[in-house]
């Protein structure tokens, strides 16, 4: 593992012949509000290419939601600009490039599991046989299939989840941004999501920006991990996680030392001299 600085406020071009998934390019967002201005992202930096899974990890507050928020042209920023597939994210969003997750699973209470994985595809006029044979192979990925005509109140959050995670790949997208969407579930339940998570990463090939509060969750997720610090929120580390292929991250990885190392690197990033300190007492 290593710990890089952070990213340049104006990168030199990469030499790759493919896109970046997102390239986001020194990229300012201050709220006004009734009492100033709140500075929510300063020269934030960052780019992922088609494929990787990047975690952004920091303080409440820091800017998080603000930068996916950004990347989904859900928010404008204030300077600078975002990329996604080389397009703009405005065209990106037009074009639906990409699938969301939220923490809210956000499923629509009255349609069925089948009816809410399929509802992407119906908005932009796919045919019915189309829609079906889809939600199937998404129903079964999320091992979903026997609760295709249940509604989302009687499934657990675990379960609704998984159903908002099957309609975010519904239109099979090459990026995911998800906040924090295992939230609310309970640890157990969590790190099965994260192993799922992680499998259907390896199946389709999907980039992903995943916005946590949890280093294990993180570490075990990420190709690299961006910590944030606050006010204003910077990207202050990139730690580049080197826990192997997605495919071949599996439970007995959370057990090895290399996970436990990589926790502590994070941790360390995002409390900086507070937890170095505290480690020099301890040895003491
Ligand atoms: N619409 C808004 N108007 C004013 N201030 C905002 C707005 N949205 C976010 N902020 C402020 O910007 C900062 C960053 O907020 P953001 O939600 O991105 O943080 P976060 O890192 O995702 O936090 P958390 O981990 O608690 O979810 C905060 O100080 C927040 O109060």
């Amino acid at each position: 593992m290593s710990s890089g600085p952070v990213e340049p406020a104006v990168q030199t071009p990469e030499v790759t012949t493919a896109e970046p998934a997102v390239q986001v390019r020194n990229v300012h967002r201050v709220f006004s509000t009734g009492r100033g201005t709140v500075t929510a992202l300063e020269a934030a930096n960052l780019t992922v290419a088609p494929g990787e899974f990047v975690s952004l990890i920091g303080p409440s507050g820091c800017g998080k939601s603000t930068l996916l928020r950004l990347i989904a042209d859900l928010d404008e920023p204030t300077s600078g600009t975002i990329h996604v597939f080389g397009r703009t994210a405005r065209q990106a969003r037009r074009e639906q490039a990409y699938g969301i997750a939220f923490q809210q699973a956000g499923l629509l209470p009255w349609r069925t599991v089948r009816a809410n994985i399929e509802l992407p595809l119906q908005l932009h006029g796919a045919a019915a046989a189309t829609r079906r044979a889809r939600a199937e192979e998404l129903l079964d990925m999320v091992g979903l299939t026997e609760f295709a005509d249940s509604f989302p109140d009687q499934l657990s959050g675990g379960m609704q989840q998984r159903v908002a995670i099957a309609r975010s790949l519904a239109e099979s997208p090459r990026l995911l941004l998800m906040d924090e969407p295992f939230g609310a579930l309970d640890e157990m339940t969590r790190e099965r999501m994260q192993n799922e998570l992680v499998r259907i990463c390896a199946e389709t090939g999907a980039a992903v920006v995943f916005v946590t509060h949890s280093i294990p969750e993180a570490v075990f997720l990420s190709d690299r991990v961006f910590v944030m610090s606050a006010r204003p929120g910077r990207i202050k580390d990139v730690l580049q996680m080197r826990l192997g292929a997605a495919g071949e991250r599996g439970e007995n990885l959370r057990e090895e030392a290399a996970f436990y190392a990589a926790i502590t690197a994070v941790r360390e990033s995002l409390h900086g001299s507070e937890v170095a300190q505290l480690r020099g007492v301890e040895t003491r």
